[in-house]
């Protein structure tokens, strides 16, 4: 694995869990301490992945082809952004990055754990997150978030079971990688994760 001095940061979690209220404050919070960094979010983060997350979300695909995009995605975004700024010294907040391919097209979808697995190996065999912070609520908490504020996109118009599937591999994922994940309980109110946040946070920065 490389070692930078920067934190590589990564933001998981079913649609509606919470993770995009709480990378406001984390990057904010982080910013205060005078660190340099770098937000980004996958799929995109690069013009090209941006043009590629439009195809992702709104097209109809194989599902291969769908694992495909999203890895050249990554690939880019790791060679532009992600890799140059831990170069740098820079802190990395990412929302969502591998994990979120196994949580998704390999529990969700159903790809085969192992054709993940290579791909993980090929686009950053030498790189994880050093933080992976989880937001984990259960699936009828993020449905109901989810249908009280947006139009909802291919996949947060899937059905229960795929989520059921995505939450659990999130969770298996989190189990097998306890060095690197923090599992947040997403169902308190704002202010209490954000106070175990900023705890979190403070040991770090
Ligand atoms: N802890 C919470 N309690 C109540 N509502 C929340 C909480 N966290 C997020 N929300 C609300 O739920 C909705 C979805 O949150 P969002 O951060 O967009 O989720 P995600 O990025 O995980 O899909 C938003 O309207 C947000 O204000
Ligand atoms: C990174 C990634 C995202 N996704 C999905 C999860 C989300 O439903 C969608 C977009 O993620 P996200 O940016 O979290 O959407 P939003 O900002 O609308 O909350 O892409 C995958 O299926 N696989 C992946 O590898």
């Amino acid at each position: 694995m490389k070692h930078y001095s920067g934190k590589f940061i990564s933001f998981e979690g079913i649609d509606g869990a919470g993770k995009s209220t709480h990378i406001g404050f984390v990057t904010d919070f982080i910013r205060a301490r005078g660190v340099q960094l770098v937000s980004t979010r996958e799929p995109g983060g690069t013009p090209l992945g941006e043009k590629i997350r439009e195809l992702f979300l709104h097209e109809k695909m194989h599902l291969e082809t769908e694992t495909l995009l999203v890895f050249a995605s990554r690939r880019e975004h790791l060679a532009q952004v992600i890799e140059p700024a831990l170069a740098r010294g820079d802190w990395v907040l990412t929302d969502r990055f591998t994990d979120a391919s196994f949580a998704y097209q390999g529990a969700g979808r159903g790809l085969d754990r192992a054709k993940l697995e290579t791909l993980a190996h090929w686009v950053h065999a030498d790189l994880e997150p050093d933080l992976t912070f989880l937001f984990d609520v259960p699936l009828e908490v993020a449905r109901a978030r989810l249908d009280a504020t947006r139009e909802l996109d291919k996949f947060e118009r899937e059905q229960e079971d795929f989520f059921h599937a995505t939450r659990n591999e999130y969770l298996r994922r989190a189990a097998e990688a306890p060095h690197r994940f923090r599992v947040i309980d997403s169902t308190r109110s704002i202010a209490e994760i954000q106070q175990e946040l900023a705890g979190i946070l403070d040991g770090l920065v």
